[in-house]
This record gives C-alpha cells, sequence and structure tokens, in this order.
C-alpha cells in the first residue's frame, strides 16, 4: 500500500486544488497536493516536503483530517490528509501543474480523482453531529431553534415518543426557523410532499440497512449509517452511505454495559471503511482532534453536544 501525504490548503471556504501532470496516473484530473511517504519519512515530513517542492509553500500550522484507504486496479493508496490553516509564500504550481482555489462546496464537480470523494465529504460535512436525547420534547427543540439556525453543528432528531405527525410537524417548523439542515430517521413520512426533502439527511442504525433495500434512497442531503463493526461498515458503503457513525471510542452513559471498542479499533473500522466516518462513544466537541488523529473527520454524540445538560 502506497501511504500518501495529502495537504488541504484552506482560505476561508476555498481549498487549493492541482491538476496532475501528464505521464502521471491519472493526468488531467485535479487532486490536493501532496505525495508519496520518502522511506524512513514521518507522515508530516513528507507533508512539508511535498508542499514546498509542488507549490513553494513552508507549512505553518497542520492538523490531521482523514485517512482513507483506495484501491486502484493496479494499486492501494493510502490517503493520509492533513488540513494546513497557515502557511509561508504564495502557493504556485512548481513543477508545471494547474492551481486554482476552489469553493468547498464546488468540490464535487471540480473534476478529482475518484479517490478523493470521502474527502470531499469531509470537507463538506459539519464537523459536529449532535443527537437529541431520547426524553426530549418537540418545544425543547423549538425551544432552540434560533440556536439551532446559526449553528454548524448538524442535529439528528431521533425522538422516538413522538409520533410520526408530530414529528414531520416539528422538522417543518425547525427548517422554517431557518434551521439548515437535519437528520431524521423516519422513511415512512413522505418528506417529498413536504418540499423537505432538499434540506433533510436519512440516518439510520446499521441494523436498519437489512430492510432498507438494496441502494441508499436518492436524498439530496445523503445518508449515514451508524456502525459498529467492519461488516455493517462495508455493508453501509455498498449499501451507497456518504458517511458513517463509528463507536464506540469510551463508554457512555446511553450504553453502560457496552464495551467499547477504543481509538485503535476505531481506527482501523475508519481505514477499512472507504467513507468519512464520525467517531462517537462518550466525546464531546472537545474530542475533534484525538479523534482525527484515530482517522475520523468528525465527533458525534449526546451529552456534551448541547447548551444545557442532556
Ligand atoms: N497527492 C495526491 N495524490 C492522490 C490524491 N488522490 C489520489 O488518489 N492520489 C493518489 C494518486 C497517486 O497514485 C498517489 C500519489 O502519488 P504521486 O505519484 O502523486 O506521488 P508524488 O507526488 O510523490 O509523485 P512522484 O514523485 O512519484 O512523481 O496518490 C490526492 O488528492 N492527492
Ligand atoms: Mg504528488
Amino acid at each position: 500500500m502506497l501511504h500518501i501525504a495529502v495537504g488541504v490548503l484552506r482560505r476561508g471556504s476555498e481549498v487549493l486544488i492541482s491538476q496532475r501532470l501528464a505521464g502521471k496516473p491519472g493526468a488531467g484530473q485535479w487532486e490536493f497536493p501532496g505525495g508519496k511517504l520518502e522511506p524512513g519519512e514521518t507522515v508530516t515530513q513528507a507533508l512539508r516536503r511535498e508542499l514546498a517542492e509542488e507549490l513553494g509553500v513552508e507549512v505553518l500550522d497542520h492538523q490531521p483530517l482523514m485517512r482513507l484507504v483506495h484501491q486502484y486496479p493496479d494499486r492501494t493508496v493510502l490517503l493520509d490528509t492533513w488540513l494546513v490553516n497557515r502557511w509561508k509564500q504564495e502557493p504556485s504550481g512548481r513543477e508545471g501543474q494547474a492551481t486554482r482555489w476552489c469553493p468547498v462546496e464546488a468540490l464535487s464537480t471540480a473534476g478529482l480523482l475518484a479517490a478523493d470523494q470521502p474527502l470531499v465529504a469531509a470537507l463538506q460535512w459539519p464537523a459536529c453531529y449532535a443527537f437529541t436525547p431520547d426524553h426530549w420534547s418537540a418545544n425543547d427543540l423549538l425551544s432552540i431553534r434560533q440556536q439551532l439556525a446559526t449553528s454548524a453543528v448538524l442535529t439528528r432528531l431521533r425522538l422516538p415518543r413522538l409520533s410520526d405527525t408530530a414529528y414531520r410537524d416539528l422538522v417543518l417548523r425547525l427548517l422554517d426557523s431557518g434551521v439548515q439542515r437535519l437528520a431524521v430517521d423516519r422513511t415512512e413520512i413522505d418528506w417529498a410532499a413536504a418540499a423537505a426533502a432538499e434540506r433533510l439527511i436519512l440516518h439510520l442504525p446499521g441494523h436498519a440497512l437489512e430492510s432498507a433495500g438494496s441502494q441508499a434512497p436518492a436524498w439530496a442531503g445523503g445518508c449515514v449509517v451508524s456502525c459498529h463493526d467492519q461488516k455493517t461498515s462495508q455493508q453501509a458503503a455498498q449499501w451507497g452511505a456518504q458517511t458513517l457513525v463509528i463507536g464506540s471510542a469510551r463508554r457512555t452513559a446511553t450504553h453502560p454495559d457496552r464495551l467499547p471498542a477504543g481509538w485503535s479499533e476505531l481506527r482501523r473500522l475508519a481505514d477499512g471503511a472507504g467513507l468519512p466516518c464520525y467517531a462517537i462513544g462518550g466525546l464531546t466537541p472537545r474530542d475533534l482532534s484525538v479523534a482525527r488523529r484515530a482517522g475520523c473527520f468528525a465527533v458525534a454524540g449526546i451529552r456534551g453536544f448541547w447548551p444545557r445538560s442532556a
């Protein structure tokens, strides 16, 4: 497996991409700058060297974003991807390659290498994903709707106590209040008829895949699946999920009896998933950097993600 150090230079809402040169695999397609580790090099040494060679920049600040394994017909690559937020010198294509700044929301159609799609999702999806506590009512959520509308956090509405009608009404009221997108779990509701489908994400637990059809429904916002093992994560990827929630990182109050998989197991799951993964299990938003070191681009949870005690 080729270990590749990849740098995502980020400037506001844009990232730098470069075009692969003639003669290389994927010539003419776009990629994030970077390249293979040389013998004896650490990944961050390779990142600094590649960005200096390819762009003429000196990296001043780098943070892990995600790890991703992709199989091409003739080779397997591990893309070890880093966000680069600060650097010295103006980046330019030092090897004759074209470079351009691309808005994050335009990356899906920028002609990137096929392997980079999960990376694009990782840049587009929110880094924090908050699940509602089971005992919350519709009013609990409506009382904080202004906050939900301005927050960068994605919310998953679990709310098992609500009827389908109450659940549907709540979703429509939250969207009306300016909440950008929501993750829902009720496929029985006709969301297209409610004109809400554009801004909804479908979230299913892994065990629901059995009865969820052979292919993910074409929801504009995409589908997320919760997984605790490799078999389910592979099933979810084949089904067409865009992201996974994998756990458990630590023991949680929700599942006190479940042994946590721990960070090294999560890293194994994330590496094998081929999709961007949210880490879950006893985490808070403050755990984002440890989750990213374990190959997960983002964190999810219940307690610790809400302004008041859940
Ligand atoms: N840099 C980079 N490589 C990617 C991306 N996506 C992707 O599949 N790859 C693959 C393509 C290549 O097989 C491999 C990178 O190897 P490379 O040939 O560019 O390595 P390098 O820059 O060191 O080039 P060279 O010195 O071997 O000429 O990773 C990406 O976004 N950035
Ligand atoms: Mg390269």
